[in-house]
């Protein structure tokens, strides 16, 4: 999917709504564990809860791994569930990969052209060629890490390199690597107060931004400093949302959980 059709969805559905795929299995109902496939079963029940309050879905590829073959199989079932039933919702697969370029090449062909994702999230620490690789299909996108949600942020992406903080040395090199177009960055919702000087280096590229929720970030103030005349944003919850509630009835609390945060973008989003 392209920038463009996104941002036609997020209006459409007045959501930038991104709800985060992050299945424990020690955490869905207990119920469902006697399913052929306990994970597959959890999220089509959450995606058919869901998709009307959101524009992307983000599986944690760390869940599935955790799993072996029966949770890449249900990975393989989720990313085709969402193509055949909702092909009009952008897919992230969040797997933070790089590496050198011809292994990358490979991470890039499993999740974009095989799996058919969107977008992958992808690690700016090893550079250019580590992230090329991840730029070359049309109408899909590498996610670059740029400033997490997590307190381990300060110990390298707020540090000074040579007189300029490394996450902004990050969006400006990026900026001139081939098919930079292609690039969309991650920001967690607990550092919104550092999206004014990142707007102004990337004024117009999709931040995916994680951590409104269960990370205590605020949606009002990414949005405030955040938030382009194109929106700009996609925020994603994950545990508060599908883990709202244990009971038979989980996906329509998942559901509701979606529906509260959707109003609150749609009031963002009239003020536009
Ligand atoms: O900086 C980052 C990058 C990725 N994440 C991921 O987003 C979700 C957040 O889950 P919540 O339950 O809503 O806290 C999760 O998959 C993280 O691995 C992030 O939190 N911060």
């Amino acid at each position: 999917m392209s920038p463009q059709e996104l941002t036609e969805q997020i209006f459409k559905k007045k959501s930038f709504l991104c709800v985060g795929l992050d299945v424990d299995i020690d955490r869905i109902p207990t119920y469902l564990l006697s399913e052929d496939d306990p994970i597959f079963e959890f999220n089509k029940a959450i995606i058919d809860a869901t998709h009307k309050f959101c524009v992307a879905y983000k599986p944690n590829i760390a869940f599935y791994e955790a799993n072996g073959v029966e949770g890449w199989q249900a990975l393989e079932k989720t990313i085709n569930y969402l193509h055949h039933q909702y092909p009009e919702i952008y897919t992230i697969a969040d797997a933070k990969r790089g590496d050198i370029g011809n292994t990358s090449r490979m991470y890039a062909k499993t999740f974009l052209q095989d799996l058919g994702f969107d977008s992958v999230t992808v690690a700016p620490y090893m550079g250019k060629d580590s992230v090329e690789p991840f730029l070359e299909f049309k109408n899909r996108q590498a996610i670059l890490l740029a400033l997490t949600s997590n307190e381990g942020a300060f110990d390298f992406q707020t540090q000074q390199v040579n007189g300029e903080e490394l996450y902004k040395k990050v969006l400006k090199t990026s900026k001139t690597w081939k098919n930079s177009e292609n690039l969309m960055y991650v920001v967690g919702a607990t550092k919104a107060e550092f999206l004014k000087e990142i707007r102004q280096i990337i004024p117009e590229n999709f931040l995916l931004v994680p951590g409104v929720g269960a990370q205590g970030g605020k949606l009002e103030d990414v949005c405030k400093y955040g938030m382009t005349k194109n929106v700009g944003l996609l925020v994603n919850s994950s545990r508060k949302i599908i883990y709202a509630s244990e009971s038979s009835n989980f996906a329509e609390i998942a559901g509701a959980k979606a529906e509260v945060l959707q109003q609150q973008m749609a009031e963002e989003l009239s003020q536009l």
